[in-house]
């Protein structure tokens, strides 16, 4: 059965990695339960916002989500992080906790590099001034290429051997090596498809193998580059440094701090904010707005209404928002993350039963699951259902479609299951 997506945070120590990850889970559309069964310390539950289904029919006051949550059509849905602790440089030798690290790693679809823009930890966390953020993003990706390269190279004499003596493709024989990497045969050959290379397996340089490794890191760890503590002042360059050495759609700019900041001071009252926007508002903006309760919020003393003034300025309006919310969604942008929305009854796109009308108060699009990019209907059914046996499914106008056809956003990506033989 197709495993849920899992996003792995990873960072040199004192990059912000635990501020990341506690304002991605610590949501206020944290609603019910998650349906994730094997929750262990290092995993937590981060909400992935996307536009819901619901917006399509004008269903958006009859939208219930099961797990997470959905605001005028914008949909909260739970997805599981991973966080990876204790990288340091070395760690392919051990260093740190080293091993450990990269061995949780496997599990990951995507990662989440989080780098400290504001060059004040040095490459093991400790503080400094003027450090070159731009070292870390290199030196993380060489602990992750020279990981893979020297688990291969160690065996690499019989991997050849049985490679000829069995007749096996190239594929097959990497396949058998990655696949404790959590890799497919498809990443695989998708590796191998885009570097084309003409030389059999057995005739493969150093340069070549360390290619091939290169291109796989890309395939089976594609990674968005947090740019964290752009509220610092020193950010600025060094944010200026890495777009011109970085794919510029692998990076987001953002402030944990500004962001856990904003929704302390909106849970106790002080001010509204929608998560992940530019907008803020104070009791004062309120009442300059021409309400004169200034919405029941909470006067600011003088420290914290700076502050928020300040966090407008420096983040808030210079980069639109803290980009808290947006590195998630770039994550799942990357992995092709398409949502599905499965239904029981397809007219009505709710979870009840055939009887259930429109009208019915339990709501519509109750369920969502998210599937990789290139998933087929088929693929979600085994996901949903498990091994119950389908009939037939039925897609949104209540057309049957086959098991073969893509999920898109858009396209097949309303379905109902029928059980039956
Ligand atoms: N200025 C600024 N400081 C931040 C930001 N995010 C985190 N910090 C600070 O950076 C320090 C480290 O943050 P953590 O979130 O603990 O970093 P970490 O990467 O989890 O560190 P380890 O737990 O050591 O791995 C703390 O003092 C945070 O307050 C930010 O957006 N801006």
């Amino acid at each position: 059965m197709p495993r849920d997506p899992l996003i792995g945070l990873v960072g040199k120590p004192s990059a912000g990695k635990s501020s990341t990850l506690n304002s991605l889970t610590d949501a206020s559309s944290k609603v019910g339960n998650f349906p994730f069964t094997t929750i262990d310390p290092q995993r937590a539950i981060g909400y992935l916002q996307i536009d819901c289904a619901c917006t399509r029919y004008n269903l958006t006051d009859k939208c219930k989500p099961n797990y997470g949550s959905c605001d005028n059509g914008r949909r909260s849905v739970p997805i599981e992080l991973l966080d990876v602790a204790g990288l340091v440089p070395g760690a392919h030798e051990g260093k740190g906790l080293g091993n450990k690290f990269l061995d949780d790693l496997r599990h990951a679809d995507a990662l989440i590099h989080v780098v400290d823009a504001s060059g004040t930890t040095d490459a093991e966390g400790k503080v400094t001034r003027g450090y070159d953020p731009s070292v870390d993003i290199a030196w993380l990706r060489s602990e992750i290429v020279a990981w893979i390269r020297g688990n291969l190279m160690a065996k690499w004499g019989s991997i050849k051997r049985r490679h000829i003596a069995v007749k096996a493709t190239a594929v097959e024989t990497l396949q058998n090596q990655f696949s404790g990497y959590g890799s497919t045969s498809t990443v695989v050959a998708r590796t191998l498809d885009k570097l084309g290379l003409k030389e059999p397996l057995e005739e493969w340089s150093d340069e070549t193998i360390d290619r091939v490794v290169n291109a796989f890191t890309d395939e089976k760890f594609p990674t968005v580059i947090a740019l964290n503590k752009i509220d610092h002042p020193d950010a600025d360059k060094n944010i200026a440094k890495i777009a011109k050495q970085q794919d510029p759609n692998s990076i987001v700019l953002c402030s944990a701090i500004s962001e856990i900041f904003l929704r302390k001071m909106a849970k106790q009252g002080y001010i509204r904010y929608t998560e992940g926007s530019e907008f803020v508002d104070t009791r004062e903006d309120l009442i300059a707005d021409g309400d004169p309760d200034g919405g029941g919020l909470k006067e600011l003393d003088e420290k914290n209404r700076n502050r928020i003034e300040n966090l407008k300025d420096m983040v808030l309006y210079r980069f639109g928002s803290t980009g808290v919310v947006h590195v998630l969604t770039k994550a799942a942008e990357i992995l092709g993350l398409v949502p599905v929305f499965p239904v029981r009854n397809i007219a009505t796109f709710g979870s009840g039963g055939v009887g259930e009308g429109m009208g019915s108060n339990k709501g519509v699009f109750r369920d969502c699951v998210l599937v990789k990019k290139g998933s087929t209907v088929g693929d979600v059914a085994r996901k949903v259902m498990g091994d119950a046996p389908i009939a037939y499914i039925e897609g949104a106008g209540g057309l049957r479609v086959a098991e073969d056809q893509l999920v898109a956003v858009g396209k097949n990506d309303i379905l109902s299951f029928k059980v039956g033989k």
